[in-house]
């Protein structure tokens, strides 16, 4: 892994938090750099990943918290395979809508399937693999209910209760208590331009020490 030359950076938050907002512009920014950049997203990515997206999403289905925490790390690990490793080995940024922390905070948070499950898992798809920045965007569970609601029909996470969305924050701040250099906050219940303000900021900063490194 540490012939890596591009770099992952992941858009994190409940549904609804503005990540896919946000995600294009920074992707903009990153080619305005004369960077490669590859977006992308999970469950996804791959053509196997967005196979599992379609059933994981789909509110028809249902499936034990633990399948679904599998079918999460299955997509993750191909997703990794196939597009993110190739694209880090040639010297492309990768700017995924969602990556692991999204298990720890849907399945270990929302679901309750154990961390230490979820850990094993991670150690065993992704080994010392992590993205070198996440943004992580917090907004209270209202406020992303009120826009998801508004902006489409539902899927199968969307249709969770508000006290599942509670937990899934809950579990998104713990992750970012246990990784405060990576994760960054940024809260994405203020008006669209002062968060694009925050993100450019944050991803600015990121780009110019890389830059400097290099
Ligand atoms: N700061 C903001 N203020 C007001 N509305 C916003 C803000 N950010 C995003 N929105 C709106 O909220 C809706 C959801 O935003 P978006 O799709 O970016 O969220 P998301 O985090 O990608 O959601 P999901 O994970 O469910 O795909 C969109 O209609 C978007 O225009
Ligand atoms: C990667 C990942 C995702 N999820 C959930 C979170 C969202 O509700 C959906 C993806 O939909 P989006 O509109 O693209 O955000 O999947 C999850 O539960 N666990 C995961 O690891």
């Amino acid at each position: 892994m540490s012939l890596l030359r591009g770099k992952l950076i992941t858009f994190e938050g409940i549904d609804g938090a503005g990540k896919s907002t946000h995600l294009a512009w920074v992707a903009d920014f990153l080619q305005n750099q004369g960077l490669e950049v590859v977006v992308t997203r999970e469950p996804g990515g791959t053509v196997l990943g967005e196979a599992l997206r379609e059933l994981l999403l789909d509110h028809r289905q249902t499936m034990h918290a633990e399948t679904e925490a599998l079918l999460m790390f299955a997509a993750r690990r191909e997703h990794l395979d196939k597009v993110i490793l190739s694209a880090l080995q040639r010297g492309a940024w990768v700017v995924s809508d969602r990556f692991t922390d999204a298990s720890f905070a849907y399945q270990g948070g929302g679901r309750g399937v154990p961390l230490a499950k979820l850990e094993k898992l991670e150690q065993w798809c992704l080994e010392d693999f992590s993205p070198d920045l996440t943004l992580y965007f917090d907004v209270p569970v209202a406020i992303s209910r009120q826009r998801v609601q508004a902006a489409r029909t539902t899927d199968r996470f969307e249709q969770e209760s508000d006290l599942f969305f509670e937990r899934v924050r809950q579990a998104y701040l713990q992750r970012v208590a246990e990784f405060p250099d990576r994760i960054r906050v940024v809260e994405g219940s203020l008006p669209l331009a002062t968060v694009k303000t925050a993100v450019a900021a944050i991803v600015e900063n990121f780009w110019s020490a890389q830059a400097k490194e290099n």
